[in-house]
């Protein structure tokens, strides 16, 4: 769009899937209303633009303010029912104590607040060794509801778990200031996604189209008239001056040694091994009837021993597979859901969400319904649709959203993908065409990473490069 109001021509759309959108998927699975099987929420609204196209098109939802479209970070609500799994609720005061205490430390982490000691730490070794010191420790509901929050932030995160991404790198993420997760209207994300087809030509934008690879540097002396030449898996072929990549960093994990023509330079390679990308899922259970109370926005899960006690993921990673048998202890809980009063929505994370990708809806139904009726011992009957996402076992995308292992220079990796070919020194020493080949996506943003904004400023970024060659405007810095 940004290219086409800049009066480029003649730009094709590839896309592999079916449909536009990527991790944006609106569906209407259970009637008339949205059920986001990806992104769900605007994170924030100051200075960003997405929030600023949602409200200039109208798309956001109409009660500005009200709770249901709205939350504010860290927020555990009175109205989460917390419950042990022996079957008593947690009151919402010790819930509360220990998630504000839990927020604090996040926000340390995530406001660049931490002591030197903890720059080489994961970030759940950091929130361990601050819970500790805590007088909140020494209840055994405290600490169970600590590990609760953990595996709660692992969808934040994206990760198998928070001893998996690092503390001190977080710091470089950037949450925009506003209201925190800003609910769509009824056209969902996929409404506000449209908004960026609209200045296209018809025909631009070819679905069902998978790239297989992607062959640059190409020279004009072998009667090559564009330098990049992109192949599809059909077989169609595509010449052009410059090819903006924007897969997913999972997808680039899993293909990019075998799709670029020559290979990526060392340092890109590296960043796609380096920077994490984690898998999060969502199991949406549709009943005929509500079965919890009025008041009631989730139902949360607190295990005696779950996978974020330090003990049980240690154990889990020198025991093989066992972790699998188990995976059902990954879910956080199942929170109600806006305009849907009969569905919950399940959240689960990292190789467990993988490895529910593998099983049956019904047998995960099934599943969930167990964990329902004997965590609360209400009447919960078997729901009556069970649909979840599929994000890791997805060919095109490899699971949901990027983090930074622990032991990572996040800035420097998210940079170096996000370096366009060939590289200035690469371009230096031959004649080569500049800015062949471009890169956009959210795990190309060094601080907006994670996000839909981040994606699309990503998309601008890359848009002004090309933009600023043809004007010969020196170009800024391209954050
Ligand atoms: C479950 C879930 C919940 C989320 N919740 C939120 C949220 O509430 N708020 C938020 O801001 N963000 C959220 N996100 C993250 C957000 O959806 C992403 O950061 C953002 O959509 C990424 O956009 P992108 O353009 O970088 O990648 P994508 O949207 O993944 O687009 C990449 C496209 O490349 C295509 N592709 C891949 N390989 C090929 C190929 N070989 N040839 C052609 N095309 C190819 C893919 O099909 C895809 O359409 C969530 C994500 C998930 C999965």
């Amino acid at each position: 769009s940004t290219l086409v109001k800049a009066g480029f021509q003649h730009i094709q759309v590839l896309e592999a899937m079916g449909r536009p959108g990527g991790r944006i998927y609106t569906t209407r699975p259970f009637g008339q209303n949205v059920i986001e099987l990806g992104a769900n929420w605007i994170h924030g609204q100051e200075a960003n633009p997405l929030f600023l196209l949602a409200q200039e098109r109208g798309l956001l939802l109409e009660e500005r303010g009200s709770a249901s479209i709205m939350c504010l970070p860290g927020s555990v609500t009175p109205r989460d029912y917390f419950f042990r799994e022996s079957g008593r609720q947690l009151t919402v005061d010790e819930v509360e104590q220990v998630c504000s205490f839990f927020s604090g430390l996040t926000s340390r982490a995530f406001g660049s607040e931490l002591e030197p000691r903890h720059s080489s730490q994961s970030l759940g070794g950091y929130l361990d060794e601050e819970f500790a010191q805590s007088p909140l420790a020494a209840s055994e509901d405290g600490q169970r509801v600590f590990e609760w929050c953990k595996r709660s932030e692992c969808t934040d995160e994206a990760s198998s778990s928070l001893y998996e991404v690092s503390a001190s790198q977080l710091g470089h993420y950037v949450a925009l200031e506003g209201g925190f997760f800003n609910s769509l209207g009824p056209g969902g994300y996929q409404a506000l996604a449209d908004t960026l087809l609209d200045n296209l030509q018809p025909g631009a934008v070819l679905c069902d189209r998978p790239v297989h690879s992607i062959h640059w540097g190409l020279q004009e002396e072998k009667n090559h008239t564009h330098p990049v030449r992109v192949l599809c898996k059909g077989g169609q072929c595509f010449t052009a001056d410059h090819v903006i990549v924007t897969v997913p960093l999972g997808f680039l994990k899993e293909n990019a040694a075998a799709m670029f023509e020559p290979a990526l330079p060392k340092s890109k390679a590296d960043a796609i091994e380096r920077l994490g990308f984690g898998t999060v899922d969502k199991i949406y259970l549709r009943f005929e009837d509500r079965f919890w109370p009025h008041d009631c926005a989730g139902i949360q899960l607190v295990w005696d021993a779950g996978p974020e006690d330090e003990e049980v993921y240690q154990h889990s990673r020198s025991e093989g597979g066992a972790w699998r048998d188990m995976w059902y202890k990954k879910i956080c809980g199942f929170d109600t859901v806006a305009r849907h009063p009969t569905v919950l929505c399940g959240w689960i994370t990292g190789r467990e969400a993988q490895h529910m990708e593998s099983l049956e809806e019904k047998m995960v139904g099934e599943v969930c319904v167990r964990l329902l009726r004997s965590f609360t011992g209400w009447s919960v009957p078997e729901p009556a649709q069970v649909l979840m996402s599929k994000w890791g076992s997805e060919l095109f995308v490899r699971g949901s959203y990027t983090y930074p292992p622990p032991g990572v220079d996040a800035v420097r990796e998210h940079t170096a993908l996000a370096a366009p070919l060939p590289l200035p020194c690469e371009a230096g020493h031959s004649q080569a065409k500049p800015l062949q080949v471009l890169f956009a996506g959210e795990a190309t943003h060094v601080s907006f990473y994670t996000t839909t904004h981040g994606a699309y400023m990503t998309g601008i970024r890359e848009a002004q490069r090309l933009i600023d060659l043809y004007t010969e405007k020196e170009p800024d810095s391209y954050n």
